[in-house]
């Protein structure tokens, strides 16, 4: 018979969610079960955000070199060698590991499962041999790569995110299909450190985000020799590993072949509802991942889904904010409701793009008149001293002067993205914006500047002019 543990919470998955729930809920002394079928960290640390940063980290590197004859400093053409590069990404993930391991989380009080689980019943999980019958479960299995019906992919070598991080040399030709925050990243690492770059998109490329802002990274990388053709469906891939053919139709009706030698495909995730056996468990999901409500609950009263399976946006600070709102509700009974557009999100290019709340087309979708300001990076000290001076901060503005949304893109957008969610997240105001002391120059500043041209109208109404005058009798 097998052996029963029967802890107050069982998570499944430990990557960004689950890892952030066993040991919040750990911290409060709470006996937690954590089963892993695969590596520590999940798809954050092993796969996603920490090596393609680390990989765009060392291309900025390369882009830095190439650009510092601007500024009377010269180091001619980098030498790039790229398994070095990958060994660097490689030892990144390795100093990080961790903080995620099995040790650490047992030496938290933590009884780890390597093994992987699937549902007997709605209350039991049976992995490695053993079952779990816990008070409440926090499902935190993530997604993985979507695979497109696409006529030879399955039979045609490729990458995903799970494999390019795996090779020791430079692709000749990468070709990639998806124009995402996964190809757009992986593009400019890439052709910035000596790949040929095609990227295809059967649609637009970062075409969630603000055209105008999408347009900078888009004009950027063009400049940078990657070839974006967007509206371009693949209908077809062929070839052997070092050969490969990509049959595309564009929307105009034209065809073409592309010949490349390595293809990654970057098309959006598939939730990691196989194997769970949900259904055991009375737990509805449907292909974009578990269904819950915003208080994170599954059909099933003892389950809680969370992060990248839980079918919304698929972020890690998401995930460990979610993990946060179940840890809440589990422990102190509190209640859920999982904030609705005030999430950030940002884009690892250079230049990056940040985004927190709505668009401005989101905002009219919603019926809500919004103003829209907007401000350029030229027209800041600090881009120009640094020289980075493409980009733009557009803010949106509701009722009473309530900021609803903001975007930037250009230099160190991703950090500013910060401050403009704190904005957001607090429910502050363009005032608040205005008024706040930045220190000069920082690019910061380029936020408050966007502000303060929401008064400028307030400066040439008649009314405000005759104060000015009528005060000024007064010595
Ligand atoms: C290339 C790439 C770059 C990214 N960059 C960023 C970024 O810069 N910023 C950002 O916020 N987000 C980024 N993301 C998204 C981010 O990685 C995910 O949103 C995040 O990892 C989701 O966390 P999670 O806990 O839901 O799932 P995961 O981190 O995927 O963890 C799920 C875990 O569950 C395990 N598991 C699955 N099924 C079972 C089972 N049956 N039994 C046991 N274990 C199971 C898996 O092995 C996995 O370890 C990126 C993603 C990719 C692919
Ligand atoms: N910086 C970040 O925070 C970051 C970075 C990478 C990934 N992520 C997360 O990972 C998730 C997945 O990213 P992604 O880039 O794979 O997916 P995505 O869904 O964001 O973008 C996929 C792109 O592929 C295109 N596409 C879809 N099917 C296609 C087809 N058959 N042919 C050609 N183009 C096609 C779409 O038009 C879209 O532009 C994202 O939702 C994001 O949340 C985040």
């Amino acid at each position: 018979m097998a052996e029963i543990l029967t802890p107050d919470i069982c998570v499944i998955g430990a990557g960004s969610g689950g890892l952030t729930t066993a040991a919040a809920s750990a911290a409060f002394g709470v006996p937690v079960v954590l089963i892993e079928r695969g590596r520590m960290g999940g798809d954050c640390l092993n796969y996603g955000c920490v090596p393609s940063k680390a990989l765009l980290a060392a291309a900025h590197h390369a882009a830095a070199i190439r650009e510092a004859p601007r500024f009377g400093v010269s180091a001619g053409e980098p030498q790039i060698d790229f398994a070095a590069v990958q060994r660097h990404v490689a030892d990144v993930i390795a100093t990080i590991a961790p903080n995620d391991s099995v040790e650490r989380f047992e030496g938290l009080g933590v009884t780890v499962l390597k093994a992987s689980a699937a549902f007997v019943d709605a209350r039991t999980v049976s992995a490695g041999g053993r079952l779990v019958r816990p008070r409440r479960f926090v499902i935190a299995a993530g997604s993985s790569p979507l695979v497109p019906p696409i006529e030879g992919l399955a039979e045609t070598p490729h990458l995903t995110n799970e494999t390019i991080f795996g090779l020791t040399t430079c692709p000749e030709h990468l070709v990639i299909i998806g124009g995402g925050p996964i190809g757009m990243e992986m593009a400019q690492a890439h052709r910035r450190l000596g790949a040929k770059v095609t990227l295809l998109d059967g649609e637009t490329a970062l075409g969630r985000e603000d055209a105008d802002l999408a347009a900078v990274v888009l004009d950027r990388l063009r400049a940078e020799g990657v070839t974006i053709e967007e509206r371009t469906r693949v209908v077809r891939v062929a070839g052997e590993a070092g050969r490969i053919q990509v049959d595309v139709e564009r929307r105009d009706g034209s065809t073409a072949t592309i010949e490349g030698s390595h293809l990654l495909v970057a098309v959006g995730r598939s939730p990691n509802v196989e194997g769970l056996n949900l259904e055991a468990a009375g737990i509805d999901y449907d292909k974009r991942g578990i269904t819950v409500g915003r208080d994170l609950r599954t059909s099933n009263r003892r389950a809680y889904a969370i992060g990248d399976i839980a079918g919304g946006p698929q972020f890690t600070h998401l995930a460990n904010l979610h993990a946060g709102l179940v840890v809440r509700a589990i422990l102190f009974r509190l209640p859920i409701r999982t904030p609705r557009d005030t999430l950030p999100r940002v884009t690892y290019t250079d230049p990056p793009l940040g985004q927190v709340g709505l668009t401005a087309v989101e905002a009219d979708a919603q019926g809500i008149t919004a103003e829209v300001l907007t401000w350029p990076y030229g027209e800041n000290d600090r881009a120009q001293t640094e020289r980075r001076t493409e980009g733009l901060i557009k803010l949106v503005v509701g009722r009473r002067g309530r900021l609803v949304g903001a975007g930037i893109v250009g230099h160190a957008a991703d950090e500013i993205t910060n401050l403009l969610s704190l904005a957001i997240g607090k429910g502050l105001t363009v005032g608040d914006l205005r008024d706040f002391v930045s220190p000069y120059p920082t690019l910061s500043e380029i936020g408050k500047r966007a502000a303060t041209s929401y008064y400028v109208p307030y400066t040439r109404r008649p009314f405000v002019r005759r104060a000015i005058a009528f005060l000024r009798r007064f010595g």
